[in-house]
């Protein structure tokens, strides 16, 4: 991965807005041609908005304005939850806790990180498996009710997303079905301070960087920061918030899978807004045990696969370890 130069910044997100209310359609018909909006949308950036996805504005706000009331109170008692503490990897991360863009300065946000709640006597947290344990929950009222709610509707949506990936790849519906069998997905808190006007050049919210796991659905507030990598034109677009809808976009393992027809995009973040910007990434990577290896329609006669098969598990373990060394 470099820093990219000569950064241009287009006008408008020239990302497509999917309106994926069709993929719940009785007529198989109408669920193909969410697929076939998919498919261009993946083969060009793999980035898209969706709209119609059914997850309340109501369980939105509350996530919002649970997760303002947790980043504003003082850093000790944030650090109460610090993530440090966790070894499922959940809880507070500290501004400039990560660095997404290796050459560049560590990233100016602090999240917090939620996922499957597991008890520390659950066979899969004794085996030590990737990510896998309790949540630590701040005590902010409302907080993990918000959480809590907002996490089942999103793995219901994510299952859905990659029913309509399944199709634009012209696979049975239910191709990804194993693989959205009790999976890993994290739901991500981010708050970015504004950008300070006299930043050091490489400083960012968020450094570029691809996704590591399958797919990610991305609630933004209104102030907008996140740019979207144009490698055709080498330049940063700016993937403007667009009330209604998630920005989805494809990570590591949906190239693996394609053998690179669909992309894991870099993108990143500068919040020049002026203002504290909030937003909520939810990563689905699938089943820990699951396979990920080139899928045969994905294969050229002749080509060959650029990744060796591997886990989903393995495949994340190798991917944290980049941005936390
Ligand atoms: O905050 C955003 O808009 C994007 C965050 C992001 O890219 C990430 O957490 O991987
Ligand atoms: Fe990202």
């Amino acid at each position: 991965m470099t820093t990219t130069p000569h950064a241009q910044y287009a006008d408008q997100a020239a990302l497509p807005v999917i309106d994926i209310s069709r993929l719940r359609a009785p007529d198989p018909w109408a669920r193909r041609t969410v697929g076939e909006a998919m498919r261009a949308a993946c083969l060009d950036k793999g980035f898209f908005y969706i709209a119609n996805h059914g997850i309340p504005d109501t369980l939105q706000k509350a996530v919002f304005d649970t997760a303002q009331s947790f980043f504003e109170q003082p850093l000790a008692i944030k650090l109460a939850v610090d993530k440090a503490r966790s070894r499922a990897n959940r809880g507070y991360e500290p501004l400039r806790g990560q660095t997404l863009e290796p050459s560049a300065a560590p990233d100016l946000k602090e999240g917090f990180y939620i996922g499957k709640e597991l008890a520390e006597d659950d066979p899969r947290v004794l085996a030590g498996k990737f990510n896998h344990g309790p949540n630590q929950w701040p005590d902010v009222p409302g907080f993990r009710t918000a959480m809590e709610d907002y996490y089942a509707a999103m793995l219901e949506l994510s299952a859905l997303i990659m029913q309509g990936l399944a199709l634009s790849l012209e696979l049975p519906e239910d191709y990804f079905a194993d693989f959205c069998h009790d999976p890993l997905a994290i739901l991500r808190l981010l708050h970015y301070p504004p950008q300070p006007a006299q930043a050091a050049t490489d400083e960012k919210g968020c450094g570029a960087h691809t996704d590591f796991g399958g797919i990610t659905l991305l609630l933004q507030d209104e102030n907008g920061g996140l740019q979207v990598w144009d490698q055709r034109h080498e330049q940063w677009l700016q993937a403007t918030p667009i009330p209604g809808t998630y920005v989805v976009n494809l990570g590591d393992m949906i190239a693996r899978w394609t053998n690179n027809r669909y992309r894991s995009t870099l993108h990143r973040v500068i919040n020049t807004s002026g203002r504290e910007r909030y937003s909520v990434p939810f990563f689905y990577s699938g089943a820990p045990d699951h396979l990920v290896e080139c899928i045969p329609n994905c294969l050229a006669p002749g080509e060959s696969a650029h990744y060796p098969p591997t886990t989903v598990e393995q495949h994340m373990r190798d991917r944290y370890r980049l941005t936390y060394a």
